[in-house]
């Protein structure tokens, strides 16, 4: 799940970029692999940085001086198509028809069609296995087809239109045109979400702006109007595209009406309310941290029924920081037990979930969190989480309780099982990843070490957001029924990407354990890092301190460790010559991220 953002400040004297990195910053739990802002300048010239890392390792006061112009683009990653390499890092460009940069959130399911036709019929180079590239040059290519030196509002709504037809899947996209002005669109199912919010510039007073005179966001939360001092934020709605200038605000629903048999169904998926999202922002007129407290609510009363029913009675109730903690307390709350913060988070750890490859997941749950003894020992605990998807979190912390002391471990879920691939943003491809695929609960139960596992039902997880927006009629459930709402998701498809999976975990590991650098390699590397290499051209940040150590043979255990794991690297230096368009070319060398050092 991508965090995405778009700025465009009235006055042409004032910078977008620190604002969209501070934006980025309050997106970074929808990912934490790479970062990008691509500002644009004078003369419609852009200006980019990006890498592999979290937004303050990519960003630093150089970086984002460098940044200029009164409008950019943000991109926060969590990898779900092609891998975890710096060049797939957002946002991508392309030159041609016009200079456009483009960030996305979520993931399309017809990826392979579209590239086939870029390929063949449109012509357009495709140099990575992201479908974000995909998407833009769809995009692109779309535009072409006006033949027009200059473009309008109009011509872009068209492209998007076209766009909506032919791509397949979730996507909420932020795309900028060179000296034209910012662009929002939603996937007609709204199955990601997005919204917009402005403010009076604070130029006004001592300028005299041409135009509308308000500053415009695009954000994936609204957690950034808050933060930002935006104002009447609002959502973009499904099938909904917006083109901002510095003159006007243009919005167009680009998809049939609902009273058409051709009809797309408003269907946001109901995991950002469960998960993804960050409590404080309010999606598709519903507050997440409201929702969450309805789910452990609602949990409560299933919670109730099945320590009934088997004669268990629970002393404690103990959240899983950070995300299950509002739920939790709701639960200890109605079931008059006390809440005790028993397993304390390394605030320094990012989210373990969305981290990439098992064995990372699996070491960072134990570093991130630390169970108090006190508050198990010879006590009957009720841990809860928000959901149980591959299980990691659960067993690592299941066993922590009982050498904590604790008699009896029951676990709760404010989700259902998850028994489904996610085809929509979410990186789970793979139902045998997912503990609960061909598992019963007790089957579960038994896997995961627990004496007990209660989980929501899923009448109960949509009652607990709908109840704060009735006209929510319908939500993207895909994880837990297996019914997924574009439609063109079969048995076949699902096979396809199980298969794609499995052969890319095979290459990663023919793809051998040591890294091993070129000499070549090491020269190029060399020659960035230094100081008097530095290309403001291009705008792109210099490889970290972690690049040189490794050059120099000091990479400590952890380092080594992520190469090994992931060996993006290796691949980086095979094959890189970054994403389309010539900006890409001298990019960064993300040989890391943060919570591997
Ligand atoms: O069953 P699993 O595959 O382990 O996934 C589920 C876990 O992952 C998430 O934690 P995470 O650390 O990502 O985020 P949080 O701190 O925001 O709760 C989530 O809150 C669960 O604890
Ligand atoms: N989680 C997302 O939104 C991912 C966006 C895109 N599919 C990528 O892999 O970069």
């Amino acid at each position: 799940m991508c965090g995405i953002t778009a700025l465009l400040l009235a006055s042409a004297d004032q910078s977008a970029a620190p604002e969209i990195n501070e934006a980025l910053s309050l997106l970074q739990h929808r990912g934490q692999d790479a970062a990008g802002i691509v500002t644009c300048g004078d003369k419609g010239r852009f200006h980019q940085t990006k890498a592999n890392g979290m937004v303050r390792d990519v960003f630093d006061v150089n970086a984002i001086a460098r940044l200029q112009g009164s409008m950019g683009v943000g991109h926060v990653r969590y990898p779900t198509a092609g891998s975890s390499a710096h060049s797939e890092a957002q946002p991508f460009y392309v030159n041609s028809p016009y200079g456009i940069t483009f960030a996305h959130n979520g993931n399309l399911i017809n990826t392979d069609e579209l590239r086939r036709f870029l390929d063949a019929d449109a012509h357009r180079h495709i140099n990575t296995d992201s479908d974000s590239e995909v998407l833009l040059n769809v995009f692109a290519n779309n535009l072409q087809k006006t033949g027009k030196f200059r473009i309008n509002e109009e011509d872009i709504f068209t492209a998007i239109r076209d766009l909506m037809k032919q791509c397949k899947g979730g996507y909420t996209c932020c795309a900028m045109l060179a000296g034209f002005g910012i662009i929002a669109f939603r996937d007609p199912n709204g199955i990601r979400p997005l919204g917009m919010c402005s403010r009076p510039s604070s130029a006004a007073q001592c300028e005299q702006l041409e135009g509308h005179g308000r500053d415009y966001c695009f954000t994936s939360e609204s957690v950034v109007c808050d933060a930002l001092g935006f104002e009447d934020f609002e959502d973009i709605k499904a099938g909904e595209a917006v083109i901002i200038t510095k003159h006007a605000v243009s919005r167009r629903i680009l998809t049939p009406p609902a009273d058409s048999p051709d009809a797309f169904s408003f269907s946001p998926d109901i995991f950002e309310y469960v998960y993804f999202a960050r409590p404080d922002s309010v999606m598709d007129g519903v507050s997440v941290y409201r929702s969450r407290m309805a789910m452990g609510d609602k949990l409560a009363d299933e919670v109730r029924r099945q320590l009934q029913s088997t004669g268990v009675n629970v002393d404690v109730v103990i959240p899983v920081p950070d995300t299950s903690r509002v739920a939790a307390l709701q639960l200890a709350q109605n079931l008059g037990v006390p809440y005790r913060e028993g397993f304390i988070k390394n605030r320094y750890v990012g989210r373990t979930f969305i981290m990439p490859g098992q064995s990372v997941r699996r070491k960072n749950v134990r570093r991130k969190l630390n169970a108090m003894a006190l508050e198990f020992n010879n006590k009957n605990v009720l841990i809860v989480d928000d959901s149980i998807v591959r299980g990691t979190t659960s067993k690592e912390i299941i066993q922590m309780a009982r050498d904590a002391g604790a008699k009896k471990v029951i676990m709760a879920s404010c989700a259902p099982p998850i028994r489904y691939s996610n085809v929509y943003g979410i990186d789970m491809p793979s139902r045998q990843e997912l503990v609960a695929y061909g598992r019963s609960v007790e089957q579960v139960a038994e896997y995961i070490q627990a004496d007990l596992v209660i989980y929501q039902t899923l009448e109960d997880l949509i009652d607990s957001v709908q109840q704060f927006n009735p006209e929510l009629k319908h939500f993207d459930c895909s994880v837990f029924d297996g019914q997924y709402v574009t439609g063109g998701v079969d048995a076949e498809y699902i096979a396809h990407l199980e298969h794609l999976r499995s052969e890319n975990a095979k290459a990663k590991k023919a793809a051998g354990k040591i890294p091993v650098i070129a000499e070549s390699q090491k020269k190029l590397y060399a020659s960035r890092a230094s100081p008097s290499a530095s290309s403001v051209a291009n705008d792109d940040k210099h490889p970290s301190d972690a690049t040189a150590a490794l050059l120099n043979g000091h990479a400590n255990g952890n380092r080594k460790r992520r190469l090994t794991d992931e060996e993006v690297e290796e691949e980086e230096k095979q094959q890189n010559v970054g994403c389309s368009g010539p900006m890409n070319g001298a990019d960064d060398i993300g040989l890391f991220n943060s919570w591997t050092r």
